[in-house]
Parts: structure tokens; sequence; C-alpha cells
């Protein structure tokens, strides 16, 4: 998404050519402004701010938007990253994420600078139903990933007391308490229907994910759906996200950061899980031997790959190795591209399920006939999340498929995009919201608010967050 006018014009608005145009700064009314803005520039932004107390002429050079932008361009997270969550996700998830400073052209990136430095790090917990990744916001990437079934504790348990193990245990893992700061909790793609149940399903899962994480201490919580985590990791508010997860694919139509059930959440029923078990059977019939399944997934994600066209590739030598730790090396041929040739020829690894292309056109087909937004475009973006969508040649194979398989009025325009930070885009996109100037209040709901509101409205007023 091009940044907004409001946004791009701010960053470089027609700056005043001499200081005098400020008003004086005395002595310094000598200097070229160029030169001022640079002795800003080599200040920093502490003293720079502090400078703006000096008069009101210090004050208006010493809030260019220019050298704002500068500054937020040294901060650790990427220029358009920042561009994007101040401009699209500022206002919130309940006002859905359009152009929020569409409506303030006095865009001030001092301010933008000085909130985002005080927004507290939040800890970020993305349980996926394979694997959880949890983390600090203020870092590079999650600092921990575990298989989450062993967190989870007796999955016959009550969901409370599943949901208070499973984030006690990520909090200990963590050395952190709880009551210290903020949580975001990537919620799991569930429930995915439009019906009364389904909803009913959600709603729960929500209520007591606040409840435990509130009786926890918990200050501040925030819970966004995992696929609209990932499209924001992409920089989109509006598009289709195909998460490959655990054991199901999924293909989540998204429309401004909400969830499309009303289209329909398409479901199939192989994931990564399925991939790693026919890539054993085909090593297991090349009587290739190997100690676990780990060993498997290791070199699924070593060696293997999405062919453009499987009938070409099977013609081609595809020979490859790999070493795995311990185990020594494992070479592999047709078995590199024929193991995620199951994802749109699911027959051929003996499942009973729609190829990934056919679950997308249908989603597609859903989205065009609904006709709801006027806008004709939104649904054309797709893009990928999950481990297995990291499988180089995916996006390409992906979007060629759609185009032989779609009617032009559809298929123009699409594109697909690789999953934006690998295997994390998700936690991403959790960042991304974490770090945003207006994180507490746009995003958070507060333990007493919470309170408030459940004794006032019941606990299903949990749904707008
Ligand atoms: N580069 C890669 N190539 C292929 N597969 C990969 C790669 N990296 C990770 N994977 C696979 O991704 C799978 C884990 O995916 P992921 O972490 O998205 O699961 P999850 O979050 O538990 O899923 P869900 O969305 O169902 O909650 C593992 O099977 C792993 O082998």
């Amino acid at each position: 998404a091009a940044p907004p006018e409001a946004f791009a014009a701010a960053a470089s608005p027609r700056r005043p050519q001499a200081a005098g145009e400020y008003g004086s700064l005395g002595a310094l009314d000598v200097l070229p402004i160029d030169v001022l803005a640079q002795i800003l520039r080599l200040l920093g932004p502490a003293d720079a701010a502090r400078s703006t107390a000096v008069c009101r002429a210090w004050r208006l050079l010493a809030s260019d938007n220019g050298l704002w932008a500068f500054f937020l361009r040294l901060g650790p997270d990427p220029w358009e990253l920042v561009v994007f969550a101040e401009t699209h996700l500022g206002a919130g998830p309940a006002l859905h994420p359009g152009l929020y400073y569409d409506s303030s052209p006095q865009l001030s990136f001092k301010h933008v600078y000085t909130r985002r430095a005080v927004v507290p790090g939040s800890i970020i917990v993305d349980g996926g139903s394979g694997y959880c990744k949890y983390g600090w916001s203020k870092y590079a990437a999650p600092s921990g990933r575990c298989a989450t079934f062993l967190e989870f504790g007796n999955i016959e348990s009550p969901m409370y007391a599943r949901l208070r193990h499973f984030l006690s245990t990520i909090y200990t893992r963590m050395q952190v308490k709880p009551s210290t700061q903020p949580i975001i909790v990537v919620l799991p793609l569930c429930h995915s229907d439009d019906t009364e149940s389904a909803r009913a399903s959600r709603k729960q899962y929500r209520d007591t994910l606040y409840s435990v994480l509130f009786d926890m201490n918990v200050p501040a919580v925030c819970s966004v759906d995992q696929a609209v985590l990932a499209l924001y990791a992409a920089k989109r508010t509006s598009g289709i996200v195909v998460n490959i997860g655990f054991n199901a694919t999924s293909i989540v139509p998204i429309f401004q950061g909400r969830v499309m059930h009303e289209i329909g959440v398409e479901t199939v029923g192989q994931g990564a899980l399925k991939l790693t078990g026919f890539l054993k059977e085909l090593m297991q019939q090349r009587n290739i031997t190997f100690e676990s399944l780990y060993t498997v997934r290791t070199i699924k994600e070593k060696l293997c790959y999405v062919a453009a066209d499987y009938e070409a590739e099977k013609r081609k030598d595809t020979q490859a190795s790999c070493e795995v730790d311990g185990e020594g090396w494992f070479t592999l041929s047709e078995e590199r591209f024929k193991t995620a040739e199951i994802l749109f020829q699911p027959q051929i690894g003996g499942v009973r399920a729609m190829g990934l292309h056919k679950a997308v056109s249908l989603c597609m087909d859903h989205c065009y006939i609904s006709e709801v937004f006027g806008d004709d475009n939104w649904y054309k973006t797709v893009v990928l999340s999950g481990g297995s969508s990291c499988l180089p040649g995916l996006s390409e194979r992906l979007e060629k498929e759609l185009r032989e398989l779609l009617p032009a009025h559809i298929s123009e325009g699409i594109r697909v995009i690789p999953p934006p930070f690998g295997i994390d885009s998700a936690w991403f996109g959790a960042k991304m919201i974490s770090n945003v100037s207006t994180f507490t209040e746009a995003w958070c709901i507060k333990k007493k608010q919470f309170r408030q509101k459940t004794r006032r409205n019941g606990p299903s007023f949990v749904n707008v967050w």
C-alpha cells in the first residue's frame, strides 16, 4: 500500500528556504536553513525536542516533519512499516483500519516519534495449533518457540484451565511477571463459520482469554486474528490470507481488518503435518532411513519446493542433498517437489481435499459475487502465511494456477505475496501493532474497562475488541 497522500506530503512539505521564515533565531539567522536542519539532525531527537522550548522560531524549526521523518527512519522499525502502521492501524480495530490520518492533514511526525518512543513493550504470544511463538515486541524476532500441545496441559480440562496453564507456562519461560506489561495474543483460526454456534464459540474463546489474563493481573490485553495480523505484516488491510497451518489450510477473506465470515472462510483439510507425513511415505518407498519425524521435517524445510509446472519438473534432474545434525546426509530427487504438489493435487497423496488453487479461486468468486463494498479489487491480493507457505515457488505457482482457473474479470490484477516475515508473519503483524503510537488506547482493553463492561453488558461486549 502506497503511503497515503497526507503522510507523503507531510514527509516532504515545502520547507522555508531561510531561517528568517520561521521568525528570528537571533545570531543564527545568517545560517542557511539546510545547515540549521543538519545541526538539528546531529543533535538527535532528545535535544531537538528540547530546543522547541527556546522560542517560537526554534519550535517551528525543530518541529519540522522532515527532521522527525529522519529520526523515525533511524529507528529499529523499517520506515515503510512505520508509515503503514501509523496511517492504517492508528485508529485501532473498532474503526476499521482505513487511512487513519486522512482526516488529520496536520500529521506531526514529532508527535508520532514521541508517542512511539513511550509505547510500552508488550509480550506477544502466537499460540499456533502446532507451534507457539512468543517474545517481546521490542525484539527483532520471537525469543522462543515450542510445540503448543506441550504447553496446553490436559486437553480434557475446561478452556479456562487450559488457557491459564498455557499462558502461565509462557510467562514462566519468558521469566516475566504478567502484571508488568501489556500482552498481544494472536487468535487462532478456528470456528470460522458464520453460524450462531461458531460466533458463540469465538466469543466464548475471547471472553475466557480476557478473564484468564486479567485474573493473572495483566494490565492491558489486545487480541487479533492470526490471519489479520499476517495481512498487516504484508502492509495490507484488505485481501485474502492463505494460511497453511499445522493441520489445515484456511483461506480467509479480510476487508479493512475484519475477517469476512459472511463471505466464507474456506478450509482445506491438509497442512504442514500432512506434507511431512507424505514426504515420510515417499522416503520409505525409496528405502531412505531416518530416525524420527523431526528428521523428515528438517529435510522438508531444507530441500522441498513447489514446481512451477509439475509435469515439466519431472523431466528435470532435481537431485539435491542436505545434512541433518547427527544423522548425516540425505539425498532426494522427485520427492523434493512431489511432496508439496499435494497442495495442488491432493489425490497424489491419497487425500480427498480440494486443491489449494481451487479453494482460493472459490473464495475469490464469493468475494466477487458479494459485491458489497464498491471496491472490485480488495480480494485480489493474496498473502501467504504459515510455516509451510515458506516453500520456495509456492506464491508463483499459486498465482499461475489462479490466472489459468479464474475468468479474466476476476484474475486481472491478482497478486500472490509470499509470507512477508517467513514463518513468523503473524508475530510480526502483532509487533507492528504493539509499536504503533496509539497502541495502548486504540488496541488494548484494560482490566478496569473489562470488569466494568462485563458487569454492565455481560461477557459478550468483548466481541468488539
Ligand atoms: N522453510 C520451510 N519450508 C517448508 N515448511 C516449513 C518451513 N519452515 C517451517 N515449515 C513448516 O511449518 C510448519 C509449522 O508451521 P506454523 O509454525 O505456521 O504452524 P502453526 O502456527 O502451529 O499452525 P496453525 O496456523 O495451524 O496454528 C512445520 O511443519 C514446519 O516444518
